[in-house]
């Protein structure tokens, strides 16, 4: 799977970005708040707006301080994942069932530096995992490679105890490094810069996704 990310569109023809990018699996749509992160993006209203204006499923990752209060939100408003990140919760389980109860999956992302071992055995409240493969905040970063021993043991997890989590990964995802990343055993791939880069967004999704697929066999 494919999520192109609208950080790196224009954030004044969204729409028409969204349009761009037809045939993609998610539409990733990062929220930031100057705080968790030292950037801003967009929130609610901007969701809310995007939901009207594309069949493509929303992919919140919210990089935001309180989720237990924020996440909810989003699910109430349809998007499909929402996201939130560990290292601003004590309580990732609660957030989660709160999002399902709210309508949608529920995510849980980790930063690089974030030991995946706390969350091993609560896998199963969360529909993604999604590992963050540059520091959360902007787009156009390169890959960091050390975080795919975290996808090889989430991998080896979920198959052994036959989970149904989806394995997402976001940053630095492009021609050269969507290979390894498939191989540790990623299914969903965020892009951004790879992407909204090309001048055909819509081919370069369907090149991503078919290296891929090469890649995990
Ligand atoms: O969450 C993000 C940054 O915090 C972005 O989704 C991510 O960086 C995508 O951009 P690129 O593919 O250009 O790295």
């Amino acid at each position: 799977m494919i999520a192109p990310s609208i950080l790196s569109a224009d954030f004044a023809n969204l729409a028409a970005e969204a349009d761009a990018v037809r045939g993609s699996d998610w539409l990733h749509v990062d929220v930031m708040d100057a705080h968790f992160v030292p950037n801003l993006t967009l929130g609610l209203p901007v969701v809310q707006s995007l939901l009207g204006a594309t069949d493509i499923p929303i992919d919140c990752h919210l990089m935001i301080e309180d989720p237990a209060r924020w996440a909810p939100p989003y699910a109430e408003a349809g998007a499909h994942n929402v996201t939130f990140h560990a290292e601003a919760t004590d309580d990732p389980t609660a957030v989660a069932r709160d999002i399902r109860a709210a309508g949608a999956k529920a995510g849980l992302s980790i930063k690089p530096g974030t030991a995946l071992d706390p969350y091993l055995d609560i896998l199963s409240s969360f529909d993604t995992l999604l590992v963050m493969s540059v520091e959360p905040g902007f787009g156009g970063q390169s890959f960091i490679p050390d975080v795919l021993d975290k996808v090889r043991t989430l991998r080896r997890r979920i198959d052994t105890d036959g989970l149904r989590i989806l394995v997402e990964i976001d940053g630095g995802i492009n021609a050269d490094t969507i290979e390894q990343a498939a191989e540790a055993g990623v299914d969903c791939f965020v892009a951004g810069s790879a992407v909204y880069g090309a001048d055909d967004p819509a081919g370069a999704v369907s090149a991503l996704r078919a290296q891929a697929a090469r890649a995990r066999g």
